[in-house]
């Protein structure tokens, strides 16, 4: 089976930092990346998705290398934790972005967006602008839209940060309905601040730190923080300086 992402002897310097990643999706599945500030977490989704170029190695998306493929061509969608939306088009054409670029929408489409809409428990909100939404129901827009894209991979870069837990809980419920509806579904990486989203939804967890994976494996296993000191300190069950 074709792997999602796989990231070769990736190598990139940002400033003083310098990042070295390896790194292999499977298909359909859902990866949390977690780490502290500044460990590389965002700069690894920039080098998949192409806004930034790596100083050496390989990057492919199911099964494809990446090498000079502009960010716009890349087989994947994104969502950011906002700025997701384009304020002057309303729900309905923000979601039909999706398959129809250009804003024209044949009737077949009109009915494949309004199921989306309806699919996030958006039904009837199709001519809100997105500045008449709340910060939950723009995500879930943006949820819509690059479910209607069907791309092998999607990249989430703290979409729920700026939301409560109830709320936050209730967007990955929604995800994962999304993908549950989908014959393949894509796989994610998800880059969270709140270790406590991987569990129950990212079938592994990969720990950031100094811009390398220093840890992965099976979500629960890694946050059990058993395996590296570092990942445990970073939960907070070992106190900075304590020894493991
Ligand atoms: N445009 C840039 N120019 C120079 N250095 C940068 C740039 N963007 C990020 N860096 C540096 O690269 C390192 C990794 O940054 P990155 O944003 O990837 O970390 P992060 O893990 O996503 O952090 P956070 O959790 O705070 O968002 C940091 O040391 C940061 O200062």
């Amino acid at each position: 089976m074709k792997k999602a992402l796989v990231l070769d002897n990736v190598r990139f310097a940002h400033g003083g930092s310098e990042m070295h990643f390896d790194l292999a999706v499977e298909a359909g599945e859902w990866l949390a990346v977690i780490g502290p500030s500044g460990a590389g977490k965002s700069t690894l989704l920039d080098l998949v998705a192409g806004f930034a170029a790596p100083s050496a190695g390989t990057i492919a998306i199911d099964g494809r290398a990446m090498a000079g493929v502009a960010p716009a061509e890349r087989p994947l969608s994104i969502v950011f934790q906002d700025n997701n939306l384009f304020p002057h088009l309303d729900v309905f054409h923000n979601v039909a972005l999706g398959i129809a670029p250009d804003l024209r929408v044949a009737a077949a489409d009109r009915r494949r967006v309004e199921a989306a809409l309806d699919a996030v428990g958006l039904a009837g909100f199709g001519k809100r602008r997105p500045a008449e939404m709340s910060g939950g129901e723009r995500q879930r827009v943006a949820l819509a839209r690059v479910f209607l894209r069907d791309r092998p991979l999607l990249l989430l870069d703290e979409p729920f940060a700026a939301l409560g837990p109830a709320l936050r809980r209730e967007m990955l419920v929604i995800l994962t309905e999304l993908r549950a509806g989908r014959a393949e579904p894509p796989a994610i990486v998800m880059v969270t601040h709140h270790p406590e989203d991987a569990v129950g939804h990212a079938d592994r967890t990969a720990f950031l730190d100094a811009g390398e994976i220093a840890a992965i494996g099976p979500t629960r296993r890694l946050l059990a923080g058993d395996d590296d000191p570092r990942v445990a300190r970073y939960l907070g069950t070992i106190a900075p300086g304590e020894r493991p």
